[in-house]
């Protein structure tokens, strides 16, 4: 997940540049910026650069960094923010300096959708935060917990191979994106809540309609975030504020729902899921802090379990689509590979995903072009330190460009081009510690359920590409849409052709 969109509405700009301009000129002139800082491009009292930004941030950071360097800053309107954009700047930050600035910045939504600070990704560092992460890497996200729903997953993706398998029959295309993002909520429901909610109105169905709508006001502009003494009165006027409250309601009180249901037993999924795994450490009397683990720090895990692992894996399985669909040679050649090592078995194995080389060259290449964070969540400087000899300051906001790394001249050949085959005899990999190619982040902040996420992922795209051929309904565009991650502006649809002699 990444944090970063800025479209703002003319009006807004304009009350704010009417009222408050002249009192802000005046500190704008009196406070001057220390020396030494990564260059900056031009900006406007006030405003700082974000007028600059459009509504794709990364790929104006990564112009302006062609023009001024791979280390630059930019100013949010008040907020001083470093953005680095080369492999070896993200290094110095992610590993040089990873203790220096693996804290997170308070940002608006922290508070109205991260329990303050209770969950993981927005929690400041520290030694609750260490404990939060040691509790969920050990019990929620470990390899063995991450097999454990290996079950469930089949349950999940054979659905949605049925599915197809029905539009394939009748010759009709679907919404392969919209499918995916509901294959991926409906598995992560699953292995969070169990199936059923007895006795209550809410269903996995209407949960995706809450989540959906969360996301989408989660990944709206707040000004909040940028003019932290008075942004909060904007948020307020323009009904930012009260939908993140509604979006953030809907979703706890759906969590509230599950914990109380798992309580009183009644649920009708046998199998242990993620709110029994915490249930059973609240009543162990585990600690986290200094506080007993309470409901309210099983939502917010909960919270950022969704929030952060839903999208994150639905869209890498969208755009690897999109890719192949775009590009029939290595579409092709990607199925050649998958159907000749499951052979007539008639279904993808897990053991069969490790031969799969070809296609995991096919993943890294997609997110080398399509990271879902095109900006990893943002840091912040806890004291100060160099990158490329210039000054970061305590409280410095700090962006790794982690897009505009993936397409880096310097460090890839033909960086605009959909070639797997430049990761042959690669040393390359997704784990954080090459720095050219950062899906999952790196260091101390790097994606703790990356395990999990790669499991769903192969094992999806193996599937997907056994049981069927895929027919374009027209051009597949690689549009971005603005927001919290990259989505595909528009939905990829798709006619799935059955391959014969496939169980389902
Ligand atoms: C293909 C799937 C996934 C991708 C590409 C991905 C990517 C990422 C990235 C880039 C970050 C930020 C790292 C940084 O700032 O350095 C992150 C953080 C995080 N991810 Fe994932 N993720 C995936 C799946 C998941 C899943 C399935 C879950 C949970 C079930 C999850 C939970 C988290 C959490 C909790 C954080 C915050 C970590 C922290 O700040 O300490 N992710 N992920």
């Amino acid at each position: 997940m990444s944090i970063l969109t800025f479209p703002m509405s003319t009006e807004l700009l304009a009350w704010l540049v009417l009222l408050l301009l002249p009192s802000l000129l005046i500190i704008f002139l009196l406070r001057r910026s220390p020396k030494n800082l990564p260059p900056c491009p031009p900006r406007l009292p006030i405003l700082g650069n974000i007028h600059q930004l459009g509504s794709l941030p990364h790929r104006t950071l990564r112009d302006l960094s062609l023009k001024y360097g791979p280390v630059i800053t930019v100013y949010l309107g008040s907020v001083r923010t470093v953005v680095v954009n080369s492999p070896e700047t993200a290094e110095e930050v992610l590993k040089l300096h990873d203790s220096e600035c693996c804290t997170r910045p308070k940002l608006s939504i922290t508070k109205t959708f991260f329990y303050d600070g209770l969950g993981l990704g927005f929690t400041k560092w520290g030694d609750y935060y260490r404990e939060v992460r040691k509790l969920c890497v050990l019990e929620l996200f470990s390899v063995k917990r991450a097999n454990s729903f290996r079950n469930l997953r089949d349950e999940e993706l054979g659905r949605l191979l049925n599915s197809l398998s029905d539009s394939a029959a009748a010759g009709t295309s679907v919404d392969l994106s919209k499918m995916l993002i509901k294959f991926v909520a409906s598995f992560t429901c699953r292995m969070a809540f169990g199936l059923s909610f007895l006795g209550s109105d809410i269903d996995n169905d209407r949960f995706l309609e809450v989540f959906m709508e969360a996301n989408r006001v989660i990944g709206k502009f707040a000004a909040a975030d940028i003019f932290p003494s008075f942004g909060w009165i904007i948020d307020r006027i323009s009904g930012l504020e009260s939908s993140r409250k509604k979006g953030f309601k809907d979703l706890d009180t759906f969590y509230q729902k599950a914990i109380v249901d798992h309580r009183e037993k009644k649920r009708t999924e046998e199998r242990e899921d993620l709110i029994d795994v915490l249930l059973k450490l609240q009543s162990q009397e585990t600690k986290l802090g200094s506080n007993r683990i309470t409901d309210t720090h099983i939502r917010a895990i909960l919270m950022d379990l969704f929030l952060a692992g839903v999208d994150a894996t639905a869209i890498t399985i969208d755009w690897t689509m999109a890719e192949l669909v775009r590009h029939p040679r290595v579409m092709k050649k990607v199925q050649a590979e998958i159907r000749e090592r499951v052979g007539d078995n008639g279904t993808v194995t897990y053991d069969d995903l490790e031969g799969l080389e070809y296609m995991k060259m096919v993943l890294k290449e997609t997110w080398r072009l399509h990271i879902p964070s095109p900006i990893l969540i943002p840091r912040e400087a806890m004291t100060k330190f160099t990158i490329r000899g210039y000054d970061i300051y305590p409280g410095t906001r700090i962006h790794v460009n982690a897009w505009a790394i993936g397409r880096n001249p310097d460090a890839w050949k033909d960086p605009e081009v959909f070639f797997p085959e430049r990761f042959i005899g690669s040393t390359v990999d997704t784990k954080g510690t090459s720095y050219e190619l950062l899906p999952f982040g790196s260091g101390r902040r790097g994606c703790p359920a990356m395990y999990m996420g790669l499991s769903t992922v192969e094992y999806a795209v193996a599937n997907l590409l056994y049981h069927f051929d895929w027919i374009p309904t027209g051009e597949v565009s690689v549009e971005e849409a603005p927001g919290l991650t990259s989505h595909r502006k528009h939905p990829l649809q798709v006619v799935p052709v059955s391959v014969k002699n496939r169980k389902l």
